[in-house]
């Protein structure tokens, strides 16, 4: 680890300032005081953090959020009006001692195991492990909670969205505006990228993170011209020669040639638009990007789209023809209007689509390339298509290839099912930009991971519960991903930490934690142990990776997923197991904890 990398954790810690002892539940400094005047203060206890259920109906989870676990173990530390704020809040029975123990607090004696932050994770497969001094250990509780629970909701649901996008399609983060509040835009923007997302439009995330940080512009750019006169100066530098062009003369040519080639009527554009757009390329030639719709008649073609955010069905599947640049089908955009047999296709995107055009000619006369559009309401498959298919008359016409690979951005409310469903009908969709539904995570609003003492002072710990399900694994556990003779991830064990590993072509037998029916022999083709320590005696011992290559883990990880595990509707479940002597040990403490109960 170079002294860079160091220094890099260390601003980034100072920046995340809301991360702090304080930002916990009351009832953890409570219990501490509790603890404290009960003698526990030389207790040891094993916490394990680990979640139920995985999300959005889906069979696995993406684990996120350790390396600000780490900074805020790093960081652990009551100030002195931490301190104080404390002594006015609790009550004034409270003995002062408490208060000089509180101060000198860190996280020296604390030892934290966890996966690799960016591994697909299961359900009771415990993601952090939390070892040393009992009031220290509880009092991470809540801070460890909220740092991971979201990090992994968001990093997962942004995979999902890959995993439905393909490959081949950018992915653009859009949600500050929508999110819950600053900390969590910020988070979404973070955890979106690590998920598989290109890119983010909120610029603090890309200072602080290192994301890529893109945009285009907003109809209220558009609607601020009115007229052709609204612009500055007609006037653009070439990229070579550096003599000014006259641009907007050269935009207005193009705009009758390209109205021919459309057969369109250049009258029927809105010079408000053009201004802006022209106003748009001059300030950045090179990196022309333009909205497209704000002038254009885009209900005649939603109309048969079912409800907003439901499964759309609007007649549009069964025409897939050819494969485009983000290798979907794209029909043609005469097969669309016959299947829909309406004569107002014409009319859409008239305005925006002739106007780009004209606009990204013209910077092609002045030596620059424009870059794409971005379409931002209407059917999304069907103005995408028909935007292609503008570019490629224009490129076959004017004959400039590049015209025809021009990008094309689509954003309005999309979630994973209309991205599936887009796919179904076949579009031009260069690229995604998803704010609301990503970073809401509409479809589960909240991961449940928990954090529960597994041990103390050496001795197992269950909670029991009347839904088997809630009733913890006790004890120091060791877990271990065991592959198939595929390279598939087939199980993941848990075993107690005394027990020796697996081993690769030795015999294992998994066994359900709870059903004693349900068990299985493996002879695992490899063993990954899944834990290492990564904060011991003080300090880090095993430094989080930057955050691209945690999001390259998240991709690989994935990839040892069977597809059927991963699938969008009704995935298979993966196994997750305890070895036998696991199984007798939970089952032991089970009888020895629970109640018998009599019958009168
Ligand atoms: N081809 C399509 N298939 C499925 N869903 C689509 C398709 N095209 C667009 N959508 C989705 O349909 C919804 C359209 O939203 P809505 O009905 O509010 O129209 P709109 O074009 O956004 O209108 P406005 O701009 O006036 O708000 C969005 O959620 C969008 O993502
Ligand atoms: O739709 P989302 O997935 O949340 O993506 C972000 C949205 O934010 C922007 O406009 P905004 O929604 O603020 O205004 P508009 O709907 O009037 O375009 C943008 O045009 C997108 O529509
Ligand atoms: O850059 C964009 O196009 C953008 C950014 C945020 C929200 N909607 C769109
Ligand atoms: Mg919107």
């Amino acid at each position: 680890m170079s002294s860079d990398r160091k220094n890099n954790i260390r601003e980034m810690a100072r920046q995340n300032g809301i991360v702090q002892p304080l930002l916990t539940d009351l009832y953890q400094i409570t219990m501490a005081y509790a603890y404290w005047k009960s003698g526990k203060v030389n207790d040891t206890a094993v916490f394990d953090l680990f979640f139920r259920t995985n999300p959005f109906q889906g069979e696995f989870t993406i684990f996120a959020g350790l390396e600000e676990c780490l900074k805020f173990l790093e960081n652990f530390h009551y100030s002195d009006s931490d301190i104080e704020y404390l002594k006015q809040t609790l009550p004034a029975t409270i003995e002062y001692e408490f208060y000089d123990y509180l101060k000198d607090l860190t996280c020296k004696d604390i030892k934290l195991s966890a996966i690799e932050e960016g591994s697909v994770v299961f359900p009771r497969v415990p993601l952090l492990r939390v070892e040393g001094p009992l009031i220290i250990a509880q009092l991470l509780e809540t801070t460890l909670l909220t740092l991971v629970n979201f990090a992994s909701l968001m990093a997962t649901n942004a995979a999902r969205y890959r995993m439905v996008a393909g490959k081949h399609v950018s992915l653009l983060e859009f949600g500050l505006r929508r999110a819950q509040g600053p900390d969590g835009g910020l988070s979404a923007s973070k955890y979106a990228y690590v998920g598989g997302f290109d890119g983010t439009s909120n610029v603090l995330a890309g200072k602080m993170f290192n994301i890529p940080v893109k945009g285009t512009h907003a109809h209220s750019f558009v609607t601020s011209f009115s007229t052709l006169g609204d612009i500055h100066s007609g006037t653009l530098r070439h990229a070579d020669t550096e003599t000014q062009c006259d641009f907007l003369k050269m935009v207005l040519e193009c705009r009758k040639r390209v109205s021919e080639i459309l057969d369109v009527s250049p009258e029927e554009a809105s010079d408000g638009e053009l201004a802006a757009l022209v106003s748009y390329a001059q300030a950045f030639p090179a990196g022309f990007l333009a909205l497209v719709d704000t002038y254009d008649v885009k209900r005649y073609n939603i109309q048969g789209l079912a409800s907003r955010h439901g499964q759309r069905t609007n007649g549009h599947s069964g025409y897939n023809s050819n494969c485009g640049s983000n290798g979907h089908s794209i029909r043609s955009l005469s097969a669309i209007r016959s299947a829909r047999g309406y004569s107002t296709f014409e009319r859409t995107l008239r305005s925006g689509l002739l106007n780009f055009c004209a606009v990204a000619i013209a910077l092609n006369t002045c030596g620059y390339r424009a870059v794409g559009i971005r379409i931002d309401s209407g059917d999304l498959a069907y103005l995408s298509v028909l935007a292609r298919e503008t570019f490629n008359q224009v490129a076959k016409e004017l004959d400039l290839p590049w015209f025809a690979k021009l990008t094309i951005v689509a954003s309005n409310d999309i979630n994973e099912e209309t991205i599936l469903s887009l796919h179904e009908q076949g579009h031009s969709i260069d690229c995604f930009g998803i704010g609301t539904h990503l970073v809401t995570c509409q479809r589960q609003p909240a991961l449940g991971c928990v954090y529960k003492l597994v041990e103390i002072n050496g001795q197992p710990r269950i909670k029991l519960s009347q839904d088997v399900g809630k009733v913890t694994i006790p004890g120091h556990k060791e877990a271990y991903r065991l592959f198939g003779a595929d390279g598939h991830a087939l199980i993941d064990l848990l075993q107690r930490s005394t027990e020796p590993a697996p081993e690769v072509g030795q015999k294992v037998l998994c066994r359900h934690p709870f059903q004693e029916s349900k068990r299985a022999y493996v002879i695992p083709s490899k063993v990954e142990h899944l834990y290492k320590v990564y904060w011991n005696a003080g300090k880090i011992c095993t430094f989080p990776k930057p955050l691209v290559e945690v999001r390259e883990r998240v991709q690989t990880s994935l990839r040892t997923l069977r597809q059927d595990i991963k699938r969008n509707l009704n995935p298979t479940p993966y196994k997750v197991a305890v070895s036998d002597n696991l199984y007798n040990f939970i089952h032991d403490l089970w009888l020895q904890n629970a109640p018998i109960g009599e019958l009168f």
